[in-house]
């Protein structure tokens, strides 16, 4: 393996394509091959400061052993005196949660082909004990091809600054009941986070979203999900969303479950 030790000197580096509190990331070309990547660069005083090696290790070891095309690659990292580098593979078409914020809200055939690209995702990674995949619109990119890649920042990302969207800091809106009260979760946290991401996909905010977080607890507590009557959606999708959030964690559908379901059967583009 040392001899595959990459360094700075091995890329070209271009434009900033995200911003975070531990750093940028880039668009990069390593010069060998001339292959575009994205490079995370992740400042070590930042690190210290927060004691996050365990966390960044324990991604660097779960995002090494995932490969699946709904799953972003980390390819390879490295280090130099003050800089840890990420080199992830690059998702041409950016973060999900801005095109949501310009479209307003997706199609249902789109909503159903992105739930089925992370069902998939997430019958693989659970496959592999890998849970809590953080799966929010802010952690979701679109490749070349408009494929959706679950990129895992760590919870880590929560803390940092930029606030992409108003309900960036108070993430609080994908949180499952069990995890609102701090009871022991297991994977079907997932599909609950999956019931949410469907209903924001296709309303163009998330469910239980409410002025201050008292009441998005409680309204998560009591699974108040409310249909509005536009935009027009199909009873099957519903169907679906109401099959996700379910406040016993042990009656939610699992993702194998989702893509049986007869709303992604019809809906979902089966190239994902
Ligand atoms: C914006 N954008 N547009 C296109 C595109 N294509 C690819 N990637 C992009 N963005 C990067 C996506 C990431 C994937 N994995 C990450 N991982 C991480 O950031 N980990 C991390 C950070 C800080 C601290 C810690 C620590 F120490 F706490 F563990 C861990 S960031 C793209």
């Amino acid at each position: 393996m040392a001899d595959e030790e990459w360094s700075l000197a091995d890329f070209e580096i271009g434009k900033v394509i995200g911003e975070g509190k531990f750093g940028k990331v880039y668009l990069a070309r390593e010069k060998q091959s001339g292959y575009v990547v994205a490079l995370k660069v992740i400042f070590k005083e930042k690190l210290k400061k927060y004691r996050f090696h365990a966390h960044l290790r324990r991604e660097i070891e779960i995002q090494h052993s995932l490969d699946h095309p709904n799953v972003l690659r980390l390819f390879a990292w490295f280090h130099d005196q003050t800089r840890i580098f990420l080199v992830l593979e690059y998702a041409a078409r950016g973060e999900l949660y801005k095109m949501l914020k310009s479209l307003h809200h997706f199609s249902e055939k789109r909503v159903a082909t992105y739930v089925a690209s992370l069902a998939s995702a997430l019958v693989y990674c659970h496959k592999k004990h890998v849970i809590h995949r953080d799966i929010k619109p802010e952690n979701l990119l679109l490749d070349v091809d408009g494929r959706l890649k679950i990129a895992d920042f760590g919870w880590a990302a929560e803390l940092q600054a930029h606030v992409k969207r108003q309900t960036m800091c108070g993430t609080i809106d994908y949180l499952a009941p069990e995890m609102v009260e701090k009871k022991a979760h297991d994977q079907s946290v997932d599909n609950w986070t999956l019931g949410i991401l469907c209903y924001e996909f296709l309303y163009g905010f998330p469910p239980f979203e409410a002025e201050d977080q008292h009441d998005t607890f409680r309204r998560i507590l009591k699974v108040d999900v409310v249909f509005p009557s536009s935009p027009y959606i199909s009873p099957e999708a519903k169907h679906l969303i109401s099959k996700l959030l379910v406040k016993d964690s042990s009656k939610r559908l699992s993702p194998q479950k989702i893509l049986t379901h007869p709303w992604i059967v019809e809906n979902a583009d089966p190239s994902g």
